[in-house]
């Protein structure tokens, strides 16, 4: 799209709030796909109006999770409650066209035969014609795109074509919008502007969304809060910061940034690691515990730092340099995430701190699975 046309789309954008949004809740979600179980109790609510990203490693059950908020997938146990009312449960068992939401899934690529107007009228069969028309227009325009309407989709970019899926999806004004991996198809450098007009987007539209993603730094983009999901159970569910801060086990920790790992045996309340002594918390003396540092948490300098430790090796990765370090008398290795030229070339010896607060305790995992 040229400059010009981009920044007529971006005027002509309606500005209105187009939906009521809906509040949708999980009660206590089980399933099995051919006895094994797959969702293990989960109990979730998307709030309305946020966007709740369901966040977790392949293999973790979002899609299962979604499937199932769409009437797609019928759970074994438990409720889907949209606005109060039972879309889904023991007794009712409402379709996906009756359940007042959008998707974008992966597997619901646009027609190729149908122009993108008729692709985003598609949804909305309910309304006459011209109104359908006017509202698939609308839902066009919203995304900057009301002058391709005449237009077929291999004619657009995948960028384009997201935008046209997304206005295909908000067309019939749904209270949530279900959205599973909607940016994976996209080179990465399209992705973040595509991903912050989406966002643009749904704040206009005001529907609820729940996003599946498996990648942290686009979930801590987008949401409003984060459900992180392993096994087919809720981790922990909040916001960005909350899950960054406060992560409430080792598994939440690592997926937000890379971590120093240790282990240690509480003694007089404290752990001891390579990088330094911290407080161990509620964990009672004898406890096994997990212990993680997060490497842009290892501070290294010339001198003056608390560690006397050797550079075994440097990368340098542009705005940031990753280091591996030994430190004198202990085995484990130590890598830190530091900025790029902030330590002369050729320097070994070094000093690190790591600030007390910054060293990360939990009880060592059982096995759940
Ligand atoms: N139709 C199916 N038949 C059998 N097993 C399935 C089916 N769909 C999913 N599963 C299994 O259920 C579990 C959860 O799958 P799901 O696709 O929900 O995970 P996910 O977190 O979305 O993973 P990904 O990011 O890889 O899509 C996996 O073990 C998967 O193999």
């Amino acid at each position: 799209m040229t400059l010009e046309a981009d920044d007529r789309d971006k005027k002509t954008r309606r500005t209105t709030a187009v939906s009521f949004a809906s509040q949708l809740s999980f009660e206590d979600i089980h399933h099995s796909y051919h006895g094994k179980e797959t969702i293990r109790g989960i109990s979730l609510t998307a709030e309305p109006g946020e966007v709740l990203c369901l966040l977790g490693p392949s293999g973790s059950g979002k899609t299962t999770l979604l499937r199932i908020a769409a009437g797609i997938e019928v759970q074994s146990r438990g409720r889907v409650v949209i606005d109060g009312r039972e879309a889904s449960g023991p007794a009712v068992f409402l379709p996906p066209e009756k359940r007042g939401i959008g998707l974008m899934f992966q597997d619901f690529a646009l027609f190729p035969h149908m122009t993108v107007l008729d692709n985003v009228r598609f949804g909305l069969t309910a309304l006459p014609t011209r109104d359908a028309v006017v509202a698939a227009r609308s839902a066009l325009e919203r995304v900057g795109l009301g002058h391709y309407a005449a237009k077929y989709p291999h004619a657009l970019s995948g960028g384009e074509q997201q935008r046209v899926a997304l206005a295909r999806a908000l067309a019939p004004r749904p209270g949530v919008l279900l959205m599973d991996e909607p940016f994976s198809g996209l080179d990465s450098r399209l992705k973040d502007s595509i991903r912050a007009d989406t966002l643009d987007v749904l704040r206009e539209s005001r529907a609820t969304a729940i996003v599946v993603t498996h990648d942290a730094e686009e979930a801590m983009r987008m949401a409003d809060r984060i459900a992180l999901l392993r096994d087919g159970r809720l981790v922990q569910v909040g916001s960005v910061g909350e899950l960054y801060r406060e992560p409430r086990d080792l598994f939440a920790a690592a997926f937000f940034s890379e971590i120093n790992e240790f282990s240690a045996v509480v003694a007089g309340g404290m752990v001891e690691t390579p990088l330094g002594k911290a407080p161990a918390g509620h964990l009672a003396d004898g406890t096994h515990a997990a212990v993680a540092v997060r490497l842009s948490d290892v501070r290294v300098m010339p001198q003056g730092g608390a560690i006397e430790a050797r550079i075994q090796s440097r990368r340098f990765l542009g705005v940031v340099e990753l280091l591996n370090l030994a430190i004198f008398g202990r085995e484990e290795p130590v890598r830190a995430r530091i900025r790029a030229d902030l330590l002369p070339p050729g320097l070994i010896d070094v000093t690190i701190s790591v600030a007390p607060q910054d060293i990360l305790v939990f009880e060592k995992a059982t096995q759940t699975a």
